[in-house]
């Protein structure tokens, strides 16, 4: 199969997104548009955001993680109403769900909203609608992933977690994890230990941002420290070695992030994401898009760069979906019908 035939293929896969951050969804243009509606001023001393062109524009020239994040933040500030919340996600299940996702893990940063007095219920309600519609209109699974923002103080993570509206939305299955997101490298995980283990206490599930720009080490302790189930992005475990073959033996799911990798340039390009080097030790890891508006690409646009980049062959493909599927936390009957979906592409 040459890559352009390939590109039916992949979108046919039953693919699994674990590493989705909602609010990363919003494009300038709908930035735009809410911040008219809303009535937010956009910053007037950045010219970046004179309009939806020259933002995307300024997109496009990241230059680290942190640079990046600036912009994020901003952009998440002009939504404002549940209404808000649910489009943003409804938008970004159509786009999944014509690249053929069928289940997806998706991230939102509640401390975002609520430090610009944005209540917690207001977001996950438009977010939960949302998920509803995507499940009943487009057959897309999904669970809410609440992450907590690194850069802030670890005690005020925890005391949004203890809040009453927070916890009610855990005890009612609504939000069903926990992850760690934002500025990595000043922000190490164990600075989050207490908050992990009341998340564990509360049976939920645990996720955590590590290795992105960060050293190994920082997956290695999110792993003893944090306990996680899974590590995002988790590209600097190539680094070393020992820690690469623990992963592998312990099956622990990286959520790989490649598109995102070289925006903020954590890598020169795709080949230096270490995909080849995953596949040989086998690491199990999915694809993702990370924070598609912001990046240029959805998750199947990832999966062809991948394609372009490696040249995987067919029995890669379905071994990576299959990986997917299996480190998903979906129940195991909907686990059932997805590898069902991968038999039937056997060639
Ligand atoms: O890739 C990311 N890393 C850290 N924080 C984030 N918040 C949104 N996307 C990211
Ligand atoms: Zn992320």
């Amino acid at each position: 199969m040459t890559n352009s035939d390939f590109q039916p293929f992949l979108r046919a896969l039953p693919k699994c997104e674990h590493h989705m951050h909602l609010e990363g969804a919003l494009s300038p243009e709908v930035l735009f548009k809410l911040a008219a509606k809303n009535n937010i001023t956009l910053p007037q001393d950045d010219s970046a955001f004179a309009s939806p062109e020259s933002l995307l524009a300024r997109y496009r020239r990241f230059t680290s993680l942190d640079d990046f994040l600036h912009y994020y933040y901003i952009g998440m500030s002009a939504l404002i109403t549940s209404t808000d919340f649910e489009d943003l996600a409804w938008d970004y299940f159509q786009h999944a769900s014509s690249d053929g996702v069928c289940h997806s893990e998706v991230f939102f940063d509640p401390q975002a909203h609520l430090s610009r007095g944005i209540s917690y219920e207001t977001v996950v309600s438009g977010f939960s609608r949302a998920c509803k519609r995507a499940e009943n209109e487009l057959g897309v699974s999904s669970m809410l992933i609440s992450c907590f923002l690194r850069h802030l103080p670890a005690k005020d993570c925890l005391s949004v977690f203890e809040q009453e509206d927070v916890q009610k939305r855990y005890a009612d299955g609504t939000v069903q994890g926990v992850g760690l997101d934002s500025s990595e490298l000043a922000f190490p995980p164990e600075n989050f230990v207490d908050l992990y283990s009341r998340a564990k206490e509360c049976g939920l599930k645990l996720t955590a941002h590590a290795g992105e720009e960060a050293p190994a080490s920082y997956i290695a302790t999110a792993l003893k420290e944090l306990k996680v189930q899974r590590i995002d992005h988790g590209i600097k475990l190539v680094e070393d070695v020992e820690l690469m073959e623990r992963v592998a033996k312990e099956g622990t799911m990286l959520t790989v992030c490649p598109l995102s990798n070289v925006v903020l340039r954590c890598v020169d390009t795709i080949r230096d994401v270490p995909v080849r080097k995953l596949l040989d030790k086998g690491v199990k890891f999915s694809i993702n898009s990370d924070d598609p508006a912001y990046f240029g690409g959805y998750c199947l646009d990832n999966y062809v760069a991948v394609q372009e980049a490696f040249g995987l062959s067919v029995a890669e493909w379905e071994s990576i979906v299959r990986a997917g599927i299996e480190g998903s936390w979906c129940g195991d009957e909907r686990k059932g019908e997805l590898l069902k979906c991968t038999r039937e592409y056997k060639t």
